[in-house]
């Protein structure tokens, strides 16, 4: 069963001429974190505020873990839902731990045990308890309100987590860091989000899949891998620059251009690269130090070596 089902989903707001959101159908995988990406004004917040009920569907249903939404109430729906908006919306006069715990306390837990949570729940999002437990929301940078965010949502354990441009107002370097963060995070917890975005890095770099939206409507949802190597149409193309060769490359491990070599192959470079890693970072030690060949390197251990023209085949041949 999917984690979150939308079923023939249309919103049209009274008064407006077009529907804001129209025949969205979907699965989404528990688990899996999902991107909701497109243009401004195509749906992407309208969406996820169907998920928690703050706007309801003209037509269609959505159901949470095979139950229709529609038929829970909005507070037992809402207390499964972790949500983050842009300006973290932290309570101002409430400290760090306070913010945290306003769920929990919804939740009737005990006070020892919301104590230890919000320990936790800090320590997780990399905020030493003991620095800023007592902080006020005024006393933290843009980047530590939304990790507070991030844990306040995550408070009452939820299943699911809603996303809305929770890094749009951050520099682009924290935004980078937080991105780490959701990813551990995501690693460590298997939630089910659903994030919106509208900056294709980010929904490549976060999203197991990715909701292309268009006027209302999806246009294309798959991998990013897919969706680069297979746009559904030229719109899609366009927004994802499809056509640039580094996107690419930077889906692609290095494993998959290598040539193998024996063991005892000879190599003088002393810069390497592991296996893990991805063919645009190999491209790019390459490219800086001038080398022909770069070797592939696991566990002290020589496996392969990537060439310039086995990473440009790999990314002709379209090898994904
Ligand atoms: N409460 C509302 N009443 C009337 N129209 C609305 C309302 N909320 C959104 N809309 C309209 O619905 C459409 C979709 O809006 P939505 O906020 O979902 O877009 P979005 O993709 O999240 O955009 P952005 O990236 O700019 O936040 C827009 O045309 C918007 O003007």
């Amino acid at each position: 069963m999917s984690a979150i089902r939308f079923d023939q989903v249309h919103l049209q707001f009274p008064g407006t001429p077009q529907p804001a959101v129209n025949g969205v159908t979907c699965d989404i995988e528990a688990g899996q974190l999902v991107v909701i990406l497109g243009p401004s004004g195509c749906g992407k917040t309208t969406v996820l505020k169907m998920v928690n009920r703050l706007y309801e569907p003209t037509s269609g249903a959505i159901y949470l873990d095979g139950v229709n939404i529609r038929k829970m109430k909005v507070t037992t729906l809402r207390q499964q839902i972790g949500y983050v908006i842009q300006q973290s919306g932290l309570f101002p006069h409430q400290t760090v731990a306070e913010n945290i715990a306003v769920v929990p306390k919804l939740l009737k837990w005990s006070r020892s045990k919301y104590q230890s949570r919000i320990d936790e729940l800090l320590t997780l999002v990399e905020l030493p308890p003991q620095v800023y437990r007592n902080r006020y929301p005024a006393q933290l940078s843009g980047g530590q309100q939304q990790r507070v965010g991030v844990a306040r949502a995550l408070a009452g354990d939820p299943k699911l987590m809603l996303m809305d441009e929770p890094f749009g107002a951050i520099d682009a370097i924290t935004r980078q860091s937080l991105q780490d963060e959701i990813l551990r995070i995501q690693r460590q917890l298997h939630k089910t989000i659903l994030f919106v975005s509208h900056d294709v890095e980010e929904a490549l770099r976060l999203g197991d899949k990715i909701m292309i939206l268009q006027k209302g409507e999806i246009v294309q949802f798959d991998t990013p891998l897919n969706i680069l190597t297979h746009p559904a149409n030229d719109f899609v193309r366009e927004l994802m620059g499809a056509d640039d060769m580094l996107r690419q490359l930077s889906l692609q491990g290095v494993e998959t251009a290598m040539q193998p070599v024996s063991p005892d192959y000879q190599y003088q470079d002393n810069r390497a690269i592991a296996p893990h890693e991805n063919l645009r970072q190999a491209l790019s030690l390459l490219l800086q130090t001038g080398t022909q060949r770069l070797p592939v390197m696991d566990k002290g251990k020589i496996i392969g070596v990537l060439t310039l023209e086995t990473i440009q085949q790999a990314a002709k041949m379209g090898q994904f």
